[in-house]
């Protein structure tokens, strides 16, 4: 079941007896045991569960009766994701009778196991969307035996129809499709005139009739829908945008011009949206819309929306998504040097995809209140390249990527102080020709917040951070410089709130004053998380103590003054 069936299901509360797993195994008289209710969708599931509980201990429960796996879920209590699994359930204020809000976040990616009639196997990694008919053209290209034929494809002997969506012959999200071609090497083993006439002409056919299968199958139209538009957002007519945006915008544009729908992730908390070129072969933008974020009026995953207008991390706010998404691709300078608008290279030094905001109209985004082709319906949001990946960090260990990668990834965490770098935002691409793995990442909508609360970097656990940085990466921590990045933010239109403002100051002075003493990026990443929920990290004392000492009227340079004052002295006591 996808995220998008669980959204549709109508509301309804299951029986005690379906949610009888749940409560197995615990001692219900405890006084610590409480109810509270699991709400999927419109669906509401008790759930008896002891205050010391641990949110994984919660989510393990869920695993089991549900099937949804541990890493897939995120569980969400007022208005706040329960992202720290360590911590209990009453560290979170989770008391009797509360509701928690279950999020699926499935792979948009699909193993597929592919064997041959003569016994060979090949591996696809397909995006859940796409159908049969674009696998077998995936399996046309991996070799000569199989050019120009048209594969027969069998799923549990069962002959597959070229529509038929990659999603709807899985049950569970994380299995491994088997499937073995029936026919196929037809020019290899025959190459006899007719066989060859066919090949070439086949493939064009099967090319335009996967099309029209591809958009049937999504219940879409075929003929081009002009009720469309999309256009790049620029707040200050002086900046200049690079051609390599340009080229995106144009490519999604061909794209909506040709009817070729967003389709949106099965991944991820709020709607994104895969933007798809005019052959429909190729995802070229990821497209997030501000009202459509976690918490927000048009969220598509169902979570309810804000009360009192702060995001799912502390610190920040409903709507500011798509702007923060900007403000780190614009941050993310090259090593040589600050971006000069039209010279810079598509990405800079930790490789964030190109980002800009835009204005989109299209009918395949949600619409809860139904759509017409009024402007009111078009939708700001950002507008980020799409990156070809073999999924994210999430899906193996880290032993394998390469320091700089992970190195690259924490200097701009730190900087921006993310509050969701988790493992599946951070995509992996594996150069098969030359073993290398590389890192991109993505989803920054929950940086610069106001606050370090909710600061969490995944890559502190991971070997390569307990190494220390590279040369070159110490030169370009050196080169940073917290009042000219507010001032290009400006430039291009981002004006950082004064609370924001303060965030990127005091966490690009603690990454240089540590990389200044030779810490690694784990012992200052450090620095910047809570061990646990309701434990202070020490940025969030130092802070403290410096706005103790603060006097009425006091100028905000003084304030850092007394900031980097404490900030010496704590990291000089570390390094002793
Ligand atoms: N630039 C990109 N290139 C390729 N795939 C992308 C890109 N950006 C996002 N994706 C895919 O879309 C999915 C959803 O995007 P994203 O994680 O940004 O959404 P989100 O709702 O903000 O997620 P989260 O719940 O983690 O906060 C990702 O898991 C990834 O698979």
């Amino acid at each position: 079941m996808s995220a998008v069936d669980v959204a549709l299901s109508p509301t309804r509360k299951e029986t005690a007896q379906s949610a009888g797993w749940f409560n197995d195994q615990l001692d219900l008289c405890s006084s610590e045991s409480i109810e509270i209710y699991i709400t999927l969708g419109g669906s509401t599931t008790p759930m008896r569960v002891m205050e010391s509980d641990s949110i994984s201990s919660v989510k393990l429960r869920i695993q089991a009766c549900k099937g949804f796996v541990v890493k897939r879920q995120k569980l969400v209590f007022g208005g706040r994701v329960l992202s720290r699994t360590n911590s209990l359930v009453k560290d979170y204020g989770i008391t009797n009778g509360n509701a928690l809000h279950l999020a699926l976040r499935i792979s948009d990616l699909q193993l597929i196991n592919v064997r041959t009639a003569c016994g060979e196997e090949f591996e696809f990694l397909v995006d859940r969307h796409r159908n049969v008919g674009y696998l077998k053209r995936r399996i046309a290209k991996k070799g000569k035996g199989f050019l120009d034929t048209d594969p027969e494809v069998y799923c549990d002997g069962e002959k597959l129809e070229d529509d038929t969506l990659i999603n709807d012959l899985s049950n569970n999200n994380d299995a491994v499709i088997h499937l073995v071609v029936q026919k196929f090497a037809k020019v290899w083993t025959k190459p006899v005139e007719r066989d060859v006439e066919l090949s070439i002409v086949a493939p064009n056919l099967d090319k335009r009739t996967d099309g029209i299968h591809e958009e049937k199958s999504r219940g879409m139209s075929v003929l081009p829908d002009r009720d469309f538009f999309l256009e790049p957002i620029i707040v200050n007519p002086r900046v200049k945008l690079p051609p390599f945006l340009w080229k995106m915008v144009e490519s999604v544009s061909e794209g909506l011009a040709q009817g070729k729908q967003p389709i949106r992730s099965s991944e991820g908390t709020g709607g994104s949206y895969f933007m798809q070129d005019a052959t429909g072969n190729k995802y070229v933008g990821v497209f997030k819309p501000t009202d459509e974020e976690p918490l927000a009026v048009n969220n598509p995953q169902g979570l309810p929306p804000s009360t009192n207008g702060e995001g799912l991390k502390r610190g920040t706010r409903v709507g500011e998504g798509a702007w923060r998404e900007v403000a780190a691709y614009i941050l993310d300078h090259p090593y040589e040097g600050r971006p000069q608008s039209l010279f810079r290279p598509e990405t800079g030094f930790a490789g964030v995809p190109p980002t800009m905001m835009v204005h989109c109209l299209h009918r395949g985004f949600n619409h809860p209140k139904g759509f017409d082709c009024s402007s009111e319906n078009a939708k700001i949001g950002s507008l980020q390249m799409f990156r070809k990946n073999h999924g994210s960090c999430e899906d193996i260990g880290p032993r394998d990527f390469p320091v700089h990668e992970v190195h690259k990834i924490s200097v701009l965490d730190i900087r921006v102080a993310n509050a969701d770098r988790h493992a599946g935002n951070i995509l992996l691409h594996k150069d098969t020709e030359k073993g290398r793995i590389s890192l991109i990442p993505i989803d920054h909508g929950y940086c610069l917040p106001e606050n370090f609360e909710d600061c969490t970097f995944e890559w502190l656990y991971w070997p390569q951070a307990r190494q220390p940085f590279s040369q070159n990466t110490l030169d370009y921590i050196k080169s940073l410089d917290a009042e000219q990045d507010i001032a290009i933010l400006e430039f291009y239109g981002l004006d950082l709130s004064p609370e924001c403002a303060r965030t990127l100051r005091i966490s690009t002075m603690l990454l240089k004053k540590g990389a200044q003493r030779g810490l690694t990026p784990r012992a200052i990443g450090s620095i910047m998380c809570r061990e646990s929920l309701n434990k202070k990290s020490v940025i969030e004392e130092i802070v403290e103590d410096a706005m103790d000492g603060m006097l009425p009227g006091m100028s905000e340079a003084a304030f850092l003054e007394t900031v980097s004052e404490i900030m010496d002295a704590t990291l000089d006591k570390q390094v002793k």
